[in-house]
């Protein structure tokens, strides 16, 4: 076993910042492909937010741009002064958004306490004018917006990365495979139409900023895009598009465009990059050790991916240069990417072994990317796991030769036996049936994706699980979502067969599973591997244990049972699709440490979205219409509302700031749309009285398709709530059952277009 020296801290060139989030070394502690963690309760296996960084977060707004600060208060769920330099700012605006006007703040941003005030420099590049030079260089992060486009979405999407409150790079890691989209585009705004259907399959794009063409007064491009220019693409491209995105500066010798006379140049774009809050960074690793090592030093929140080309020709896997190449890149990397240009078909089996080799020799390493370039090549980018890069039809040009689009290599992995075809489905119940037109939806994402899964949706009892054992017990069951969400203990104690699988043992439990208890999404694994794909594990079709060859309603069931290679593992999407609905708008620190109130008929209801408002950090749950089960209240702070006293009790603790914590800031009604009268009357009781800055969450988990008197939606928007309903939980759920069903991500705002409800 082997292992890679640790970066030795080197003091930076420039003053850099220094978030007190920032991790020390190398993130090391990965652990690849992990859907089940141990312990039960500890939250932070499952990757929820976290507190971040805890420093007073400064916005340099430009003039006429105030407005600007109220926001970023309300997306961080504080208050906020504006002063009139960074001298003014004291330890009493330790919980406060500060705003200082960018005329002021140049003369002593420079001597900011760094330790205690992180920078950000908001800027409007509708005026028309790039931002100030010397501001951008001084703040620890940079914000460029429009005035037409800017939303609490961007601005929550920013904070929450810059500041350390949501990291996507672990949940990514987490996931079986990964690709990410080379665009190729002159200039971004060529992408945006067909933005939502590029990225299915996607779970980052890449921006290959020496391919931007920046047009010049005198018809002429720009031999190097300015900052200014390449600043407004990522804008552009963040504002379109939720996934996270790779800023890549190709240098000429690897198949790029980008001048390598002035490695200087480099850093001052990839630094920028951190700044402007991209969530990866391509280094190459030519670039001298001084910017390599500055750059994973100062990265924050970002993370580094560090990037070798060989277009020799005579690069071999199967050498020590090769090795020596992934531990020089390892020293400052959070991924390593290795390509190579190769002769014979059998130096793909060579990057396998040297993959293998790399994977048991350097087990603390950062996951490692590598495949071969050229038609001889592609066979390695259907193996290749972690992020492998690809294209689509719809680019002008691929980005590299031999790129394969998601849907070939999907097709390629089918025919190799990979990918065998299962058949997957949506199990609902009589009156959920009408509300859930998946079917279509769910063909579509396959199709799209040349998976060569079946998709149906199918119909069980409201009581009595035969038919949902019958539909997981066959040979080709590929998983399930439930809708509605099963409790675990009813599951078990009424089937045989789920009770009997994993010898005996059962299905295995996610974390979320093991806290509330509801599933409502049901993965196949093969044995022994939890880190494969779900639906791509190729588990051995010799007949299992569960014989069945009845057939249920429509859909004809194939003749084994489920092989005794596979296990199933039950998962709950859904608190997810809660956690990404509240987040949307507003980053986790609005809700940490304040109060909620989950209303609901039943225990079983309410478990996603307690679990949702647990993982941001909510100070207590206030319960109505439901009595928590024991696991559940032992686990939760959970206060019920007994009596309009108790009521009135949480209501006129509103004084805020001085009850932070204490009034409900958010309400999750998971009651049915019989009762929208009730949520009304409530939502009423908790809302604004007065004008109020703090604006509060509302979320309506009601069918909103039901008619009904009095939309509590409606009712929380009069009564200075952000309100979200159950299709925009709907739509996040989805894209993390598609997830953990096919390992596959599509973006959210397909699924937005793709129900006919676009989102931008
Ligand atoms: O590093 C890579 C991989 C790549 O070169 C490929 O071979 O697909 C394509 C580039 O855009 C990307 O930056």
């Amino acid at each position: 076993m082997v292992s890679i020296q640790q970066a030795e801290p080197a003091p930076a060139l420039i003053s850099a910042p220094v978030p007190s989030t920032k991790p020390a070394h190398r993130a090391i502690d990965l652990v690849k492909g992990r859907t089940t963690s141990p312990a039960v309760g500890n939250l932070p296996l499952l990757r929820g937010p976290r507190n971040g960084d805890t420093r007073t977060a400064v916005i340099v707004f430009g003039q006429g741009q105030e407005k600007i600060v109220a926001v970023f208060a309300e997306v961080l769920g504080k208050s906020y002064r504006v002063r009139n330099g960074f001298r003014d700012v004291s330890s009493d605006d330790r919980d406060l958004v500060v705003g200082i006007a960018a005329t002021q703040a140049k003369s002593d941003i420079a001597a900011r306490d760094r330790t205690s005030i992180v920078a950000i420099n908001v800027h409007c590049t509708s005026m028309g004018m790039p931002p100030d030079a010397y501001l951008s260089a001084q703040c620890d992060y940079e914000f460029l917006y429009t005035e037409a486009l800017c939303s609490r979405r961007d601005i929550s999407r920013f904070v929450s990365h810059t500041l350390g409150q949501l990291n996507h790079h672990e949940t990514l890691m987490a996931k079986p495979r990964t690709y990410f989209i080379s665009t190729t585009f002159p200039d971004v705004h060529a992408a945006l139409p067909n933005i939502d259907i590029l990225t299915v399959g996607a779970d980052a794009v890449e921006i290959r900023v020496d391919l931007l063409k920046e047009p010049l007064a005198d018809g002429t491009y720009a031999p190097v895009p300015s900052l200014s220019y390449v600043g407004e693409q990522v804008m552009l491209l963040r504002q379109r598009t939720e996934l996270p995105i790779i800023f890549t500066t190709r240098c000429t010798a690897e198949n790029g465009r980008f001048p390598m006379d002035n490695p200087d140049l480099y850093y001052e774009y990839l630094y920028r990059a951190i700044q402007w809050g991209v969530e990866y960074i391509d280094v190459e690793i030519w670039l001298p050790e001084r910017i390599r090592r500055r750059l994973y030093e100062q990265r924050g929140s970002s993370r580094i991916m560090s990037a070798f080309h060989d277009f020799s020709g005579t690069f071999k896997w199967p050498s020590a240069r090769a090795e020596a190449t992934f531990r020089e890149s390892a020293r400052f990397a959070d991924i390593v990417k290795m390509i190579a240009i190769i002769n014979d078909h059998n130096e793909n089996f060579e990057l396998e072994y040297f993959r293998s080799k790399i994977k048991a020799e350097y087990p603390d390493a950062p996951p490692l990317s590598a495949v071969n370039m050229g038609e001889t090549g592609q066979f390695s980018r259907t193996l290749n796991r972690v992020f492998t890069p690809i294209t689509h039809p719809l680019l002008p040009i691929i980005a590299a030769p031999g790129q394969l689009s998601a849907s070939e290599i999907n097709q390629a992995l089918a025919l190799l036996g990979q990918l065998p075809r299962k058949n997957i489905y949506g199990i609902n119940t009589p009156s959920s049936r009408i509300s859930t037109p998946q079917a279509p939806f769910y063909g579509k994402c396959f199709n799209e994706l040349g998976l060569p899964h079946h998709f149906s949706v199918v119909e069980r009892p409201l009581k009595g699980f035969a038919s949902v054992e019958a539909w997981c017990n066959q040979k080709n069951f590929g998983g399930a979502y439930l809708y509605p969400a099963v409790s675990f203990q009813h599951l078990i104690s009424n089937s045989a067969f789920f009770a009997s699988i994993n010898n005996g043992t059962g299905p295995i439990l996610s974390d979320s599973v093991k806290l509330i208890g509801m599933v409502d999404t049901i993965v196949v694994q093969s044995k022994g591997s939890f880190s494969a794909s779900p639906a791509l594990s190729s588990a051995p079709s010799s007949p299992g244990r569960h014989q069945n060859s009845e057939s249920i309603g429509s859909v004809a069931l194939s003749q084994s049972g489920l092989p005794p290679t596979t296990v199933l593992v039950f998962e709950n999407a859904a608190w997810k699709g809660i956690l990404s609905t509240l987040t949307r708008d507003f980053a986790p620190s609005a809700y940490s440490g304040r109060a909620a109130v989950v209303l609901a008929s039943n225990s079983d209801d309410a478990a996603s979205p307690l679990l949702a408002l647990k993982a941001l950090m909510v100070s207590k749950i206030y319960t109505v219409g439901f009595k928590a089960s024991p696991a559940v209240a032992r686990d939760f702070n959970l206060e019920p509302f007994d009596s309009l006293e108790s009521m009135q009790k949480a209501r006129t603790n509103d004084a805020y700031p001085a009850n932070h914590g204490a009034s409900p800031f958010v309400v999750v009604s998971a009651l049915a749309p019989e009762k929208s009268n009730l949520v009304g009357m409530l939502v009423r009781v908790f809302g604004s009285r007065g004008p109020s800055t703090f604006r509060k969450v509302f979320l309506d988990l009601a069918d909103g398709s039901f008619p009904r008197k009095g939309d509590p939606k409606l009712i929380a928007e009069q009564c200075g709530f952000a309100a979200y309903g159950a299709e925009d939980v709907m739509a996040f759920t989805t894209v993390e059952t598609l997830r953990l069903l096919v390992g596959q991500n599509v973006p959210y705002s397909f699924v937005r277009l793709a129900s006919g409800r676009p989102m931008f």
